[in-house]
């Protein structure tokens, strides 16, 4: 006798709402207090007239293709992602794994622009500092593909992103780093916080940890199994973003869901004329727990490749979390204790894709502060 096993996606509730649309356009007031009020409620909003250009969009966007359309073992080559690079269908260290593949990189702008001066396609002597270094690594430059040996030397830089037109990767992040320090100003002053740069401050720092991801979750492929419980597979598995705030982007092909009660899960539409903002655990923190940094997860379509760009703006390693001043009193004592960008990421790359770990980092007792 054939047993039929529930699939455990199709059992849960899902829940149609539309999450806030916000038009950047209109008067300051009224978005800063829309994106207030959307954080506390949802931690996750759109945002529409946003002033990212639509080349810049497209131009990112057709490189993420170009790389994903790859053949496995030239993808590779930018992998294993440790945590920067090529992965696929394993996220992280612990043992996560989803139907998802990508490119996580630094967008650490002043290693992007030293590589770019050191290895340059007009310069005849593009390798001029250190040593050689047997390892292999993708190097694009306009229309060619080489594969040149990469080079260690006392610089720090990313080889790893120069898998795509290191131009267009650099201003697509310019551009959302803008759009992302302009919303947390946003926040800032909706919250009546009198430092109006005391979050955007944190990610435009030059050392600033931020991350650019690209996702892409493969459809089912012709000879794969087609049994009901393999339609709605797992992209990437429920968790929060670790960082202060996530700027995302996706294709047409849906696929995101927001969870804000236990078990009902809230599919986002996507919307190609919109960003998709949310709130990381570090605001969370920030805001002295006022914004929400919620769970989300992303499904693999059965038939339509989904594709999805994410900015993470984080701090700098050193840099020091906590509230603004105007964000603590006495009837919302401080829920956080102080800590760097450093110990919350050791806490984030200890623990699975699933774990909560702002609790760690909760104030004991305002004795003990
Ligand atoms: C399993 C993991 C992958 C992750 C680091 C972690 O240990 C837990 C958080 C994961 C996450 C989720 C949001 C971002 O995509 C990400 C880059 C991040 O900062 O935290 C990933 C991490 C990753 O894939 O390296
Ligand atoms: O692909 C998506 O829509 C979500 C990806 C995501 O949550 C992440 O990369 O952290
Ligand atoms: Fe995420």
């Amino acid at each position: 006798m054939v047993v039929a096993t529930p699939n455990p996606i199709r059992s849960e509730k899902i829940r149609n709402i539309e999450l806030p649309i916000i038009d950047l356009s209109a008067e300051r007031p009224e978005v800063s207090g829309l994106i207030v009020r959307a954080c506390q409620e949802f931690g996750f909003f759109k945002v529409i007239n946003h002033g990212v250009s639509q080349d810049v969009i497209a131009r990112m966007e057709s490189q993420s293709l170009e790389f994903f359309a790859k053949p496995v073992p030239e993808k590779q080559l930018a992998g294993p992602a440790n945590p920067h690079g090529y992965g696929s269908k394993n996220i992280g260290f612990n043992g996560d794994v989803g139907e998802v593949e990508y490119l996580l990189l630094s967008t650490n702008s002043a290693s992007i622009s030293q590589m770019s001066n050191v290895i340059s396609p007009h310069d005849p002597t593009p390798f001029r500092y250190g040593d050689w270094n047997p390892t292999r690594y993708l190097i694009k430059f306009e229309t060619d593909l080489l594969v040149v040996p990469s080079i260690s030397c006392e610089l720090y830089f990313d080889p790893k992103l120069l898998v795509l037109d290191s131009s267009a990767a650099r201003r697509y992040v310019e551009a959302v780093r803008g759009l992302a320090c302009e919303i947390l100003e946003l926040m800032a002053e909706g919250l009546w916080v009198s430092d109006t740069s005391a979050f955007s401050r944190l990610i435009r720092a030059a050392d600033s940890d931020s991350l650019l991801r690209l996702n892409h979750y493969p459809p089912l492929t012709e000879d794969s199994d087609k049994s009901p419980s393999s339609f709605r597979r797992i992209g990437f598995g429920e968790h929060t973003d670790p960082q202060i705030l996530t700027v995302l982007r996706s294709n047409g092909v849906g696929g995101l869901q927001i969870s804000l009660e236990d078990g009902v899960w809230i599919p986002v539409a996507p919307d190609s004329s919109a960003f998709c903002v949310n709130v990381g655990d570090v605001l969370q923190a920030m805001t002295n727990g006022r914004f929400v940094s919620v769970r989300h997860r992303a499904l693999a379509n059965s038939y339509q490749p989904r594709m999805s760009m994410a900015y993470f703006g984080a701090p700098s390693l050193h840099a020091r979390v906590c509230s603004p001043p105007e964000l603590v009193t006495p009837q919302r004592p401080r829920l956080y204790r102080t800590f760097t960008w450093a110990e919350y990421k050791k806490a984030v790359y200890t623990l699975r894709l699933g774990d909560g770990r702002l609790n760690i980092f909760r104030s004991r007792t305002v004795d003990e502060e």
